[in-house]
């Protein structure tokens, strides 16, 4: 069985509170994109992962995708797999790309054994792999809060629009963003200010990760400006870093003002 586990962005991310857990409650849209892995499962003699593309760093034994095979391993008696993974989705980047691979291991495994797991059981397995997994398990455009793994509808239809991704060859750990914020209780809530006219967001929908990661980074706020030079209705950073993306009413000419980056360019 060949899945295309996809990115993520976040439309706003408001950090609002640090928990007991040290974790941190926010506020987010996360909305499903086009850039894709490829992940392919299929039974075998013993089990076995594989993976091509970019490097992923860490041992074979700890990526997500085993993870996913391990955590259901535990509660059903699962025969061995062969699966091979193709990362083409930066790592680092803010778009959830190892969240999306475990989250397709897990409803692939699912399929191809039968194991009849509702989404909902399916997300319990996700979240234990990272807050963003869950959401990869229905990978619809939904309101999130809390640790980002409880959702809530969201009327919010972006189809039409154009997305540029823009990844400067940079990593930045999740956990070290996180460590740097300062969470605080927004005056108005995300979700009010999503429902607002797009053309309203580059005044009004921040990413909360933009005010300490840019003084350290500058190159985010120059690609953000350029998006916006380019015509951007909307720009912003996604996750926790470090992709760029504008959100086009047309198609955006770009020629070489990100040659040096990893660029992601088609329809929302
Ligand atoms: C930045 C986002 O991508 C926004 O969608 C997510 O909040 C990050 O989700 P993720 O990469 O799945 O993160 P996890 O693997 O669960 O956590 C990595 C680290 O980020 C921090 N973390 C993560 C999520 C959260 N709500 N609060 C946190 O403080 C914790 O230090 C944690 O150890
Ligand atoms: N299949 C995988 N793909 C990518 N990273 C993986 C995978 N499995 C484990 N990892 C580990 O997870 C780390 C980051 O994963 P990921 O690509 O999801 O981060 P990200 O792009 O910053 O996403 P986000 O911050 O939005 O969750 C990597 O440094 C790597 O060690």
């Amino acid at each position: 069985m060949l899945s295309f586990p996809n990115a993520k962005i976040n439309l706003g991310l408001l950090i609002t509170e640090k928990r007991p857990d040290s974790f941190h409650n926010l506020q987010s849209c996360f909305y499903p994109v086009g850039w894709t892995d490829a992940l392919e499962l299929i039974p075998a003699d013993t089990f076995q992962f594989t993976s091509s593309g970019l490097p992923i760093p860490g041992d074979d034994g700890t990526n997500l995708c085993v993870r996913a095979y391990e955590s259901l391993q535990t509660d059903f008696d699962l025969p061995p797999v062969q699966m091979h993974l193709h990362k083409l989705v930066p790592i680092g980047a803010g778009l959830g790309g190892g969240s999306a691979d475990a989250a397709f291991a897990l409803r692939l495994i699912n399929d191809q054994f039968n194991l009849g797991l509702s989404s909902s059981q399916l997300q319990a397995y996700a979240r234990r792999l990272g807050s963003d997994c869950a959401f990869f398990i229905e990978n619809r455009p939904v309101y999130c809060v809390e640790k980002g793994d409880v959702f809530e509808e969201i009327a919010l239809d972006l189809s039409g629009y154009y997305l540029l991704l823009v990844y400067p060859n940079l990593a930045i750990s999740t956990a070290e963003a996180y460590a740097n914020v300062r969470p605080k209780l927004p005056a108005q809530s995300l979700r009010e200010q999503l429902q607002k006219p797009i053309e309203t967001w580059r005044d009004a929908v921040h990413n909360d990760f933009e005010t300490s990661l840019f003084p350290t980074y500058p190159i985010l706020a120059e690609i953000k400006q350029t998006l916006y030079g380019l015509g951007a209705v909307y720009a912003s950073m996604s996750g926790s870093g470090s992709t760029v993306y504008g959100i086009f009413d047309a198609p955006p000419l770009v020629t070489n003002q990100f040659s040096n980056y990893s660029v992601w360019q088609g329809r929302l």
